[in-house]
């Protein structure tokens, strides 16, 4: 069923050191699967990415959720809906993008695209050969359509976690692909995403950093 509900940690507007409100983002969230969209088990995909942007984000959120079958059709119709008719600002998908006959999240991607963002996929393989050496198996893509950033995340759950954070500690670190995903947001137009540094440290070159809140 469709869903749009508010971030319950971060609805407060805050202000900055600069006095700029922090804003309001609004997230799409797409879980993949033929058995939890089914019933067969409980969808732990949705939850897992609502726990670790609620973590990583100071932004008010506004989350937009699908749950459904591994079907291309479906699945870019979904991506349309978020981006063209919901409004979202990011959209971050689960599940489908490895070799088995019914993964066509990639496909489904690439079919609603404006741009492709390579660099995405080449680094949530390299940080998930980090975990696992199935990594590889992953066919995950990022796309631009219209304003908003698309990203595939693998089907595991736990893999969420793993290529949003990389290993920002290990030496050398790793970082995970969120890092870069608000300078990509400020580039389309987007709203300014400020991060809680602990789970995940955005970069931005100088220029288009804000100051930071005290
Ligand atoms: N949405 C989900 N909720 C809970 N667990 C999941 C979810 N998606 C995947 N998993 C777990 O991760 C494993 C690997 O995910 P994968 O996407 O390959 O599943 P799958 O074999 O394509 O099946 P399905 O599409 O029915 O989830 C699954 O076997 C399941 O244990
Ligand atoms: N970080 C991370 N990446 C991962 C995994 C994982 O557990 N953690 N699983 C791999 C496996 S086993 C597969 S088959 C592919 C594709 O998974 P999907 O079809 O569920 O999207 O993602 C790979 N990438």
């Amino acid at each position: 069923m469709p869903t749009a509900t508010q971030n319950p940690t971060r609805t407060q507007t805050k202000m900055s050191t600069s006095n700029l409100p922090i804003e309001p983002v609004r997230i799409g969230l797409v879980s993949v699967s033929d058995r939890a969209s089914s019933g067969v088990y409980e969808d732990k995909g949705i939850p897992a990415l609502q726990a670790w942007l609620g973590r990583a984000l100071l932004n008010p959120i506004t989350w937009v959720t699908r749950l459904i079958p591994d079907e291309q059709a479906g699945i870019s119709a979904a991506l349309r809906d978020l981006v063209d008719a919901e409004q979202c600002d990011l959209v971050l998908t689960t599940g489908g993008t490895g070799p088995a006959l019914r993964d066509v999240t990639p496909e489904a991607t690439l079919a609603v695209a404006d741009k492709e963002m390579p660099g995405f996929g080449e680094q949530m393989r390299a940080i998930s050969l980090k975990f696992v050496p199935t990594a590889i198996l992953s066919r995950q893509v990022a796309v631009i359509r219209g304003k908003a950033l698309i990203i595939n995340l693998p089907g595991q759950p736990k893999s969420i976690a793993e290529t949003l954070e990389g290993l920002p500690q290990a030496n050398p670190p790793a970082p995970g692909i969120f890092a870069a995903v608000p300078y990509c947001l400020d580039l389309l137009g987007g709203p300014y995403l400020e991060t809680d540094t602990s789970v995940c440290a955005a970069f931005r070159p100088k220029s288009a950093q804000r100051p930071a809140r005290s």
